[in-house]
């Protein structure tokens, strides 16, 4: 966490209120209040339509809005400069990409060029936010755009948004254009650069699963009003009413809880092999402490059978339980090892945890 000391600390809340936005007569942002607190990570959700787009740039004045107030802190954006503003708020988005004919370091130094900061402080910066999007910096900080993928591009636009270091930063379908296996890689990182930079974040997105995965609250809108404003697992239980109940969707709640449940709330010790007795299975570790294999635990064997441990059939503690579930099922067994950087075996997670703890 070494990183987290290089951005400030101490970022503000941001509140809408009576946020309102018509065009031709009809207020397609209708009368929306909430409140994203300091360090919270806010998702905006709803059908396509909806007026999330729109209130996301009405925060950063992209859209001036019809009516209402937006405070930063305890200032009202629109008493802001531009300058000020784009300072003060990042701003990454989906479609307009990285600028083509720039490299990835002049991308990621837009701001703080048009901040004028002195070049040693930018060439420090660009560093840095390579080095949390974990992009090696020798190898792609003089590539152009079309040369990275598209996951690559993403963080690129992430990093550049975080660049003069914001105290919000807005997101607008971040991720909506990558394949699925890269958007996960890509949310897991997402609370990770939450997780040490503690930024304000107002989040817009069209994907439920992201949703819960990613936010302290989700906003639900609908024809541009709020229908609910809540704590991911407070939706789920309590939904304020078939729309938002029918727009989660009942079949696979179960699914949706665990992917906002995490390995190390339902991690527990490791059975080790001088155990075995006393269990159904039992871990087989290195001189390190690293999994070998497990010794029984898989769906439909006889507790003898031996399953070497790969790099895949693994959980480690940020993991989902949704992931770790999955992965269960996907290499049948009833167990998985946990574990910590260095490989280390901490603990396991297991079936019948899954199944015994209430949501
Ligand atoms: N410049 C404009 N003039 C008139 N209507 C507009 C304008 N911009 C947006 N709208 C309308 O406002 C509504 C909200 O648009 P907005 O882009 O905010 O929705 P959204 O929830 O972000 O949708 P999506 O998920 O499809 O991007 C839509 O009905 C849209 O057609």
């Amino acid at each position: 966490m070494n990183e987290r000391s290089h951005f400030q600390q101490g970022h503000l809340m941001i509140e809408l209120q009576g946020l309102t936005k018509t065009y031709a007569g009809k207020n397609v942002v209708d009368d929306i209040s909430l409140r994203v607190e300091s360090g919270e990570f806010g998702v905006l959700i709803g059908p396509s339509g909806c007026g999330k787009s729109t209130t996301l740039r009405m925060i950063n004045q992209l859209i001036p809005m019809s009516r209402g107030r937006i405070l930063l802190g305890d200032e009202d954006v629109s008493r802001l400069k531009p300058e000020q503003l784009r300072r003060r708020m990042g701003y990454a988005i989906q479609s307009i990409g990285l600028f083509p004919h720039w490299t990835v370091a002049e991308n990621i130094a837009v701001v703080p060029n048009l901040l004028k900061w002195p070049r040693s402080r930018i060439d420090a910066r660009i560093d840095e936010l390579m080095n949390l999007f974990h992009l090696a910096a020798g190898e792609y900080r003089d590539k152009y755009p079309h040369q990275l993928s598209g996951g690559q591009a993403q963080r690129v636009g992430v990093a550049r948004a975080l660049a003069a270091d914001p105290e919000v930063l807005l997101m607008d379908e971040p991720f909506g254009a990558v394949d699925p296996l890269t958007r996960e890689v890509l949310q897991n990182e997402m609370l990770r650069v939450h997780e040490q930079t503690r930024k304000t974040i107002v989040f817009v997105t069209h994907d439920m699963d992201e949703a819960l995965k990613l936010a302290s609250k989700v906003a639900i809108l609908n024809q541009g009003r709020l229908v609910q404003y809540d704590r991911p697992i407070e939706l789920l239980v309590d939904p304020a009413d078939g729309f938002v109940s029918d727009f989660i969707g009942k079949a696979d709640l179960g699914l949706k809880l665990l992917s906002r449940r995490w390995v190390d709330q339902y991690c527990r010790p490791p059975r080790l092999a001088r155990d075995r007795a006393a269990s159904r299975h039992s871990w087989e570790v290195d001189a390190d402490g690293r999994p070998l294999a497990l010794h029984g635990g898989r769906l439909s064997a006889d507790g003898e059978t031996r399953t070497a441990v790969n790099g895949e059939w693994i959980a480690t503690p940020e993991m989902t339980m949704k992931e770790a579930l999955s992965r269960m099922v996907w290499f049948r067994v009833m167990v998985l090892p946990v574990i910590d950087e260095a490989g280390k075996l901490i603990g396991e997670v297991t079936m019948e945890g899954v199944m015994g703890r209430q949501p």
